[in-house]
Order: structure tokens, then sequence, then C-alpha cells
């Protein structure tokens, strides 16, 4: 059963629709990610749950519980915003104490349990320290502390990590993952980082313009997304467009780039109408040597294509490849190719979706 359920949540804002049919079950101790582009409705969801902002229509429920009615710091959903929003006036135990002397917890019981997370957020020794005093990483981890310390029902992250630097960003995700699988805590994180949502959340809600397109684990997510709108949410992909006739994929450009799409799923109604999605990272080039080895040995369609341009970013490279008209952006994680080489390359096939055009 749902901890944390959202039914049909609207809310506009001058008569503009902001928030539109939101439906979310979340199971407790369950960390699920709001995730989608800027402006479409993320942080507004999230306000709704805290109780900042309130839904024109809709209900929200924890544990059973309607909270629509329930004031801000009562509902037991508390949240982490991401300029962290410390009281600079005072000192970090202050600081994490503040929400349990508003609920006039007893002085012992308050600095006890604060002591106990600063231990937790592995900040001991910094309890007399102002906010300016900390880095980044350790404001935010103070700021987690203080959301913890009212014993929240649900924890609220506004996109926590998006003002730390690179490595202090991967060392703060999994410093928040572990302590939520450790206190069990159900969790939403709004981010717009998609290898955020894929490593810290058992389910990833993907929102566009105001709406949940698509709610699901990330692997399922990011291999078998619903439609063009989700699967832009984790890349720039390859998009052909073509018909299907006897289940082979023809391009429109020029009645080529014929396909085997028998294996694939096939929840497209009409076949003339479609578009094929083909990742990056899906795309194999090989040299005429191995194309020789392996269309000798196995099943695989082989295409020819030259490179028309390289860019090389470290782990990957880029490539495009032109190839019957088309033009398509590989990733692979070798540089030996080079521009005007002529190449073959392979794609693999339970990494392609067709859509609905
Ligand atoms: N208080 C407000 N009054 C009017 N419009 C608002 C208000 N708050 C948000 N909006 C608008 O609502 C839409 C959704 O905003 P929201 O902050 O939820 O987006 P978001 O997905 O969290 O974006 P970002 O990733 O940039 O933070 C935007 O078009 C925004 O301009």
């Amino acid at each position: 059963m749902a901890f944390l359920e959202i039914r049909n949540l609207g809310l506009s804002f001058d008569g503009k629709p902001v928030l539109e049919n939101i439906n979310l079950d979340i199971k407790e101790g369950e960390i699920v990610s709001l995730l989608g582009a800027s402006g479409c409705g993320k942080s507004t969801t999230l306000k709704t749950v805290a109780g900042i902002l309130k839904q024109d229509v809709g209900d929200i429920f924890i544990d059973g519980e309607n909270i629509n009615n329930i004031k801000t710091g009562q509902r037991g959903a508390v949240i982490v915003f991401q300029d962290y929003l410390l009281f600079p006036h005072m000192t970090v135990i202050q600081n994490i104490e503040f929400g349990m002397k508003m609920m006039k917890v007893d002085k012992s019981v308050r600095k006890e349990k604060s002591m106990k997370l600063l231990e937790t957020v592995k900040l001991s020794g910094y309890e007399n320290r102002y906010p300016n005093e900390l880095s980044g990483g350790q404001q935010q981890r103070v700021s987690i502390a203080r959301a913890l310390a009212v014993n929240p029902k649900v924890l609220l992250l506004d996109e926590p990590f998006s003002n730390l630097d690179v490595n202090l960003r991967s060392e703060m995700r999994k410093f928040v993952s572990d302590l939520q699988k450790e206190l069990k805590i159900t969790t939403i994180l709004v981010t717009h980082d998609m290898e955020e949502a894929i490593i810290m959340s058992d389910r990833i809600a993907v929102m566009i313009d105001g709406r949940i397109r698509q709610f699901d684990e990330p692997k399922k997510l990011y291999e078998k997304p619903v439609c063009r709108e989700v699967a832009d949410v984790f890349g720039e992909k390859n998009y052909i467009s073509g018909y299907i006739n006897n289940n082979i994929f023809t391009s429109d450009i020029n009645d080529k780039i014929l396909f085997d799409v028998s294996e694939l799923d096939n929840n497209y109604d009409d076949p003339e109408n479609v578009e094929i999605m083909i990742p990056k990272e899906s795309i194999n080039i090989i040299d005429e040597n191995s194309y020789l080895e392996l269309n000798s040995e196995c099943n695989n369609e082989f295409f020819r294509g030259i490179i028309v341009d390289k860019k090389y970013a470290g782990e990957n490279t880029f490539y495009e490849v032109e190839s019957e008209g088309c033009i398509l952006n590989v990733s692979q994680d070798s540089d030996r190719y080079n521009i005007n080489d002529s190449v073959y390359f392979y794609i693999d096939k339970n990494r392609i979706c067709i859509f609905e055009k």
C-alpha cells in the first residue's frame, strides 16, 4: 500500500495550469525522483506536498491521512531546498534544534537528538560553527540534519545538490542515498539531472508540462521510454522516421535503412507513420576486418557509413556517421576512427524503441 498518495492534483498560476492531474503512489521507505526540464512543475509538486502551496484540486494522503487541510509545519513532510536556507545568525546546533524548539520539545531532549543527528551527518565537532564557516557540502548536511530533527514522515529534497561542485555532488548523492536507506524514510527528490535520478531512485516520475508522463523503475524508463519526450529527458537520441511493412522498417528519407523490427515491441497503431529511436551508445562502429569476421559468425544487420565528425570527450568519443542519407550520432569508448573513415556499424536492437509519430 502507498504511504504517500497524490490524487488528481491540479494547480494553476494566474489561470495558467502548472500541474494537471498528478497521481503518484509512493511506498513507505521508497525514494522517488521527479525528473523533467526546467519549469515542468517539479518544485511546485513538492511545495504542494509540503503545504507551502495549496493545490486547486486533488488530495494528498500521508499514511492514509488526508493532509489537505493540515498546516505546513504539522503535516510531517519537510522540504530541503537547494540553497539550504540555514539561519545565518544561528550556530549549527541551533539550526538543527530550531524545528524541535518550535514544537516545544524539552531542551535536554533537543540537545541529545541534535548531537546524534550531527553524528549521523558526520559533522560531530562542528556544533558551534556558523553556516558561513562551513563548506557547501557541510551546509547541505546540516540542512538535512535539521529536516530530520522533526521526525518527518516524508522528506522532500528540492535539487539539493545543484549548488555543489562535481566531486562533492557525487559524494553527497551517495551520502544521502545511504542515509535514506538506513533511516528508511519515504523521500521525493526533485532533480533535472537524469544521472542523479537514475543513481538515487527506486522509481522515477518523468514530468512534462505539468503532467507525469511515465512513472517506473530507472532501468525501465531509460531503456523503454513510452514516447519521444520521455526518451529525450534521458539524453539526446537518434530518430529516423519511416514506415513498417512486413516487420521491415524503411526510412522515409530515401527508402533505405531497411531494418528487421520483428523482435521489437510493436506498440504503434499506424505502421505507416513511425519513428525509430536509436540511442547513441547502441551503435557499434567496426572496421572492415572486424566486419568480415563478425559478418560470417553472427546474425547482426550491418550498415556502411562514413565518419563525418568526431569529438573527443574523455571517456567517450562522439562521432557523426553518415549512412544512407542519415546522420547518426554515435558514442564509442574508442577514439581510433577519424573523419572520412569508411566504416561498418551494427545496432544493439534491445535498445531500439519504435514510437508513433
Ligand atoms: N509563485 C508562482 N507564481 C506564478 N508562477 C509560478 C510560481 N511558481 C512557479 N511558477 C511557474 O510554474 C511553472 C513550474 O515551476 P516549477 O518551479 O514547479 O518548475 P520546476 O520544474 O521545478 O523548474 P526548475 O527545474 O527550473 O526548478 C513555471 O512556469 C514557473 O514559472
